[in-house]
C-alpha cells in the first residue's frame, strides 16, 4: 500500500504490530519518551507530508498519558503536512460516564445569600456539609457498600486512594476510605444522601472529542463504544466497529453445544448487544437487572415490608419475579447496624428474568473494568443452576484488583479480545480458563478500506 503511515504509540506495541503485519507494512518509527518533569516528548522520525497516517493508541494503561501521546502524535503529523490523521483507538477511554451516588433531588440549590457592594453574588451550598471533601466521601462510602454488598463474606472494601480498582468512582485525594468501618459515618452518609443537590462529575465526552479534533484528528476508527450515541459528540466520522461477529464465530467454533446455551446481559445497559448475538445464533437470552434508588425510610427500624418498614437486608436475588429487597446503606461492610426510621437507603432490586437452570451461560459485556459485575452475575447463575459459566468480553480493563476477584470467581472460562493487552491476564489466570479474541484483522482490514476509499459497512456485520 503506498502513502500510508501507520503510527503506534506506546500503550499496546503488540497490536500495533499485528495490525500492520495484516497490512503488510511496517510501523514508522517514531520516539516516544518523557522529558525530565514528566511532560510527553516525541519525535517523528520519517516524512509524513501529504500521506495518509493512522495513529494506534488504545487508551489503557496510564491511560491519561497514553491519551495526551495521542494528541500529540496527531497534532505532529498534522503539522507536519499528512493529507489525513486517523486515530485508531481499539478501546477509547473516557466513553463511559462516570458513576456517582446523587440523590433524587437533582440539581445543586442555588440561593442568594451573599451581597456585595457590586449586586448579588450567585452561590451554590451544599446543606448539611462542612466541606464539599467531607460528604463526597461519605457518598462514595455508601456506593461502596452497595458495589460489594457481601456484609457476611467478610470482604473488606477497597481503598480507593491506593486501589485502582473502582474507576467509575471518582477518587478523591485524602479520603479515609478505612473510616468507613466506624459507625461514625452515620451523618455523613444521611447528609450525602438528602443534601439536595446532586454531586456533579464531569461527563467528558465533548471535551474528549474536541481535544481529537483540535489536535487534528480528520477520522477515528474504534470497537464497541459503551455509548452508541458518543460518536455524536465529534463533527469527524467516527467508525465504530463491532466484537460481535467475532464473538459469534468464536461461540460457534468453542463452545460445545452451543446451540442449548444462554446468553446473558449482566446488567440492563447490554441488553442489546447481548440480544443482538442470541438473535444471531438463535439462542435464549436472559439478564441480570438491577435497579438501585435511594429513598427515606418511613417504616419503624425492624418492621417487614407488609406492616410498611423493611425487608431483611439480603444479597440474594430475585429469580423472574421482581419484588424488592433492600441493602441499606451502611457506614460498615462487614456488618449491618440497626436501621432508624429516619435515614437513608437504597432500595436494590435484582432480577434474573430468563431460565438458566441446567444450562450453559454466556455472559457478554463490552468492557471489565472492576469486574464487580460480571463476577455478581457469574456467581448468580450458579446459585439458579447454570451448569457452566463464560464470560465474553470486548475491552477487559481489569483494573486493580479484578484480575483476583475473576480468578475465584464462578467463571469457568473468560474470553476477551486484545483491545487492550492481555498478557497479564493470561499470566494471572492461566492459559487454559482464557481465550483472546484477536482483533487486529479486522482493525487492519478497516484501515485498509479507509485508505483505499472503500465502505467498511461489512466488517460491522461479518467482522474479518
Ligand atoms: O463492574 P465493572 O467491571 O467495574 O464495570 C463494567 C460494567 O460497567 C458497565 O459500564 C459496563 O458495560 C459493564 O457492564
Amino acid at each position: 500500500m503506498s502513502n500510508i503511515v501507520v503510527f503506534g504509540g506506546d500503550s499496546h506495541p503488540d497490536l500495533v504490530h499485528k495490525i500492520c503485519d495484516n497490512l503488510d507494512i511496517k510501523p514508522s518509527e517514531v520516539h516516544l519518551g518523557k522529558f525530565s518533569n514528566g511532560e510527553t516528548s516525541i519525535s517523528i522520525n520519517e516524512s509524513v507530508r501529504e500521506k495518509d497516517v493512522y495513529v494506534i493508541q488504545s487508551g489503557c494503561g496510564q491511560v491519561n498519558d497514553a491519551f495526551m501521546q495521542l494528541l500529540i502524535l496527531i497534532s505532529a503529523c498534522k503539522s507536519a503536512s499528512a493529507s489525513r490523521v486517523t486515530a485508531v483507538m481499539p478501546y477509547f477511554c473516557y466513553s463511559r460516564q462516570p458513576d456517582i451516588p446523587y440523590t433524587a433531588k437533582g440539581a445543586p440549590v442555588i440561593h442568594r445569600p451573599q451581597q456585595d457592594g457590586n449586586g448579588t453574588k450567585l452561590t451554590t451550598r451544599r446543606p448539611g456539609a462542612d466541606s464539599s471533601f467531607k460528604s463526597l466521601n461519605s457518598a462514595i462510602r455508601s456506593t461502596i457498600n452497595l458495589e460489594n454488598p457481601q456484609p457476611d463474606r467478610g470482604i473488606a472494601p477497597p481503598d480507593l486512594t491506593s486501589s485502582k480498582s473502582l474507576s467509575r468512582i471518582p477518587m478523591i485525594p485524602g479520603s479515609k476510605l478505612q473510616n468507613s468501618h466506624t459507625n461514625g459515618d452515620a451523618e455523613d452518609l444521611f447528609n450525602a444522601q438528602n443534601a439536595g443537590y446532586k454531586l456533579w462529575v464531569v461527563q467528558a465526552g465533548t471535551l474528549i472529542a474536541n481535544l481529537l479534533t483540535e489536535a487534528g484528528a480528520d477520522h477515528v476508527i474504534t470497537m464497541d463504544l459503551h455509548d452508541r450515541q458518543y460518536p455524536g459528540f465529534f463533527d469527524i466520522p467516527v467508525d465504530n466497529l463491532y466484537c460481535k461477529p467475532l464473538a459469534q464465530n468464536y461461540i460457534q467454533h468453542n463452545i460445545p453445544n452451543y446451540q442449548d446455551a444462554v446468553i446473558v446481559s449482566p446488567d440492563a445497559g447490554g441488553a442489546k448487544r447481548a440480544t443482538a448475538i442470541a438473535d444471531a445464533l438463535e439462542l435464549s437470552f436472559a439478564l441480570i437487572h438491577k435497579e438501585r434508588r435511594s429513598q427515606l425510610l418511613k417504616g419503624p427500624p425492624d418492621a417487614t415490608l407488609t406492616s410498611g418498614g423493611t425487608l431483611p437486608v439480603s444479597d440474594r436475588p430475585l429469580v423472574s419475579q421482581p419484588t424488592n429487597s433492600v441493602i441499606r446503606l451502611s457506614s460498615s461492610s462487614s456488618s449491618i447496624s440497626s436501621i432508624t426510621s429516619t435515614e437513608s437507603r437504597f432500595v436494590q432490586t435484582t432480577m434474573l428474568v430468563g431460565d438458566v437452570r441446567n444450562k450453559v451461560c454466556i455472559v457478554v459485556d463490552d468492557l471489565v473494568d472492576t469486574s464487580y459485575t460480571i463476577c455478581r452475575a457469574a456467581r448468580l447463575l450458579k446459585e439458579q443452576g447454570a451448569t457452566k459459566v463464560y464470560a465474553l468480553i470486548t475491552h477487559g480493563l481489569f483494573s486493580g484488583d479484578a484480575l483476583e476477584r475473576i480468578s475465584s470467581s464462578e467463571i469457568d472460562q473468560l474470553i476477551v479480545s486484545n483491545t487492550v493487552p492481555q498478557q497479564e491476564t493470561v499470566k494471572h489466570l492461566g492459559s487454559d480458563r482464557v481465550d483472546i479474541i484477536d482483533v487486529s484483522r479486522v482493525f487492519g482490514e478497516s484501515i485498509r478500506r479507509i485508505h483505499n476509499g472503500e465502505s467498511i459497512s461489512m466488517l460491522f456485520e461479518h467482522g474479518y
